[in-house]
């Protein structure tokens, strides 16, 4: 029996990652091949005609999963019954800003739209935030929308995740796909901690610890993380725009896991409304590691944590908390 198509809304879908991520969810890369689905897209005025551009494209580019294009400037006209949104729409960050730098625009842009999703949304659709602040943006938006459960609240630290995985996999030479269980902990910003105490990479003998491979604990304890700290800064400074295809295919990781589950022994890091598991605060959106079975995440309990983990997790909780009383002070 044919399935019925899923709602998918994509905000600030006329922007650079807006423009990577909708052909990717109509040829089925973050629902699966045979989902149907039905973009809507949410854009602002000034870029109302070239949204209408892409609308135009993807009638062109004739996906047989795609079936049927809302394209609009009214939030409400957009949130009407989805069951995934990816909030992408916001002011991206330019070369020598800290992702904190674009907080006052973007902030109140979620507090808007969380009423917005609230009242129109499917119940239980699942949300994803990539706008900067990620963390921050999601945090308002759960406190705006008390009526979604907090669980289908997320931010995007799956980029960061893959770019810890690209980078091991650099350095041993191996494919990415033989690298798993990195850990980004925290806040999508220079802050956030990615952890490989836990990965393993498979090998002719079998899985083995990153660690232990890589052999080479000065490296993966400065160079390796600082470089998946700043990745997203070098490709600003690179294209003078921030990373999008990257961001986009993550965007589509993120929600293919949540939905349809992450593969056995594997887990992956999203940012979730802390329970205070890891002695991390509750009422924080932090970057955990996680597996997801039917559609629901969990995070993954008992890791032990050494004492150079503890303090870089408490570091990006810090900055977490201040973020929030910043947030909080810009919508005053
Ligand atoms: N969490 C992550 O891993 C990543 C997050 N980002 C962030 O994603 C966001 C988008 O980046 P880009 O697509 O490169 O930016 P962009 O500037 O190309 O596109 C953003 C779009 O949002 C629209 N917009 C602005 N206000 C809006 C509103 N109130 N409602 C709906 N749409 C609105 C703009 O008109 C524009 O079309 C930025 O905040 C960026 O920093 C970027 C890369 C990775
Ligand atoms: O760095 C930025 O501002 C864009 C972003 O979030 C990333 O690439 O990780």
């Amino acid at each position: 029996m044919a399935k019925n198509p899923v709602r998918v809304l994509v905000t600030g879908a006329a922007g650079q990652i807006g423009y990577a991520i909708v052909p990717m969810i109509a040829r089925g890369v973050m629902l699966g091949p045979h989902q149907p689905v039905i973009l809507h897209m949410l854009d602002i005025e000034p870029a109302a005609e070239a949204l209408n551009g892409v609308r135009m494209e993807l009638i062109d580019a004739a996906f047989p999963l795609l079936k049927g294009v809302v394209a609009t400037t009214d939030v409400e006209e957009a949130c009407k019954d989805v069951n995934i949104a990816v909030m992408v729409g916001g002011f991206p960050r330019k070369e020598g800003m800290e992702r904190k730098d674009v907080m006052s625009k973007n902030v109140s842009i979620y507090k808007a739209q969380a009423s917005a999703l609230e009242k129109h949304a499917a119940p239980n659709c699942k949300v994803l935030v990539v706008a900067n602040p990620a963390n921050t943006n999601a945090l308002i938006l759960k406190e705006f929308s008390p009526s979604i459960p907090e669980k289908n609240i997320t931010c995007l630290t799956r980029l960061d995740h893959n770019r810890a995985l690209g980078q091991i996999s650099g350095r041993l030479n191996v494919h990415v796909s033989d690298v798993k269980n990195v850990i980004i902990w925290g806040n999508h910003s220079s802050t956030q901690y990615p952890d490989v105490n836990h990965a393993t990479v498979t090998t002719s003998s079998g899985e083995k610890p990153v660690r232990e491979v890589v052999a080479d604990d000065q490296w993966l304890n400065s160079e390796f993380i600082t470089t998946v700290q700043q990745r997203g800064a070098a490709i600003i400074k690179a294209r003078k725009l921030s990373s999008a295809l990257s961001a986009a295919s993550a965007a589509c990781d993120h929600i293919r896991d949540w939905v349809l589950g992450t593969p056995k022994g594997s887990w992956v890091s999203m940012g979730v409304y802390s329970d205070g598991s890891y002695g991390i605060p509750e009422g924080l959106i932090y970057s955990f590691p996680v597996t997801c079975e039917k559609g629901e995440w969990s995070i993954v309990k008992g890791l032990k944590i050494d004492e150079f983990s503890r303090a870089k997790m408490d570091a990006t909780a810090k900055e977490l908390i201040e973020e929030k009383s910043l947030a909080k002070s810009c919508l005053n």
